[in-house]
């Protein structure tokens, strides 16, 4: 599963090249020689997500409570600013006929954090593609990041941290569940 095109280092590290000189940053420094291809290859890293394979299981014992992976780290870039903003995922859903295989829940985290993002959409995307995906009777997806460019320049809001969150099914529609999902999200912070 793959959500981006391949990389041409070639020419992103020539693009980062004059982005330095261009930044006044001096390259005949010999500290300075590889990185513009450290650069693109960094660069391609976080735009690249691992592919997986979306493993699932019959729900064979009708489990119909919420699994939640709490604390998933994650780290994406930003679309305004290409800054990284960083954090932690909590991501659960309540299983219909089938379970997802766990790892698979961080999967989807850094499948849509490796692109350019704003947090409200990141947090979205997993929301629904596991709706999508899993048939499941409800999903929450709740996001903490703290956003580079605006602790580190900017208004430089040091220590600022964002929270969003996303609720599908009977996690949107049922009070009871939908606060049970922030509960127990809560009890692993
Ligand atoms: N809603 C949302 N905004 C974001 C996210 N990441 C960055 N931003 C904001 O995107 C906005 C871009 O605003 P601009 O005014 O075009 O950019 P700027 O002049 O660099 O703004 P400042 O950061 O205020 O200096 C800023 O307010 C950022 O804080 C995000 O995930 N969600
Ligand atoms: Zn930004």
């Amino acid at each position: 599963m793959r959500g981006t095109p391949e990389p041409d280092l070639a020419k992103a590290t020539e693009a980062a090249r004059d982005l330095l000189i261009a930044l006044g940053l001096d390259l005949a420094d010999d500290v300075l020689a590889e990185t513009p291809g450290r650069m693109a290859k960094g660069y391609a890293e976080l735009l690249t997500p691992r592919e997986f394979d979306l493993t699932t299981f019959p729900n064979d014992e009708g489990y119909d409570e919420f699994v939640i992976a709490r604390r998933i780290p994650f780290r994406s870039l930003c679309e305004h600013h290409l800054l990284p903003f960083v954090g932690v995922a909590h991501v659960g859903y309540m299983p219909g006929d089938r379970i997802l295989g766990l790892s698979k829940l961080a999967r989807v985290v850094e499948l849509f954090a490796c692109r350019p993002q704003v947090q409200e959409r990141l947090t979205m995307q997993i929301a629904t593609w596991l709706d999508g995906r899993l048939k499941p009777k409800g999903v929450g997806v709740v996001l903490e990041a703290e956003h580079m460019c605006m602790t580190l320049r900017g208004v430089q809001a040091a220590g600022t941290n964002t929270v969003t969150s996303a609720l599908l099914g009977m996690a949107r529609t049922d009070a009871r569940t939908r606060q049970e999902f922030f509960s127990l999200v809560a009890a692993g912070l």
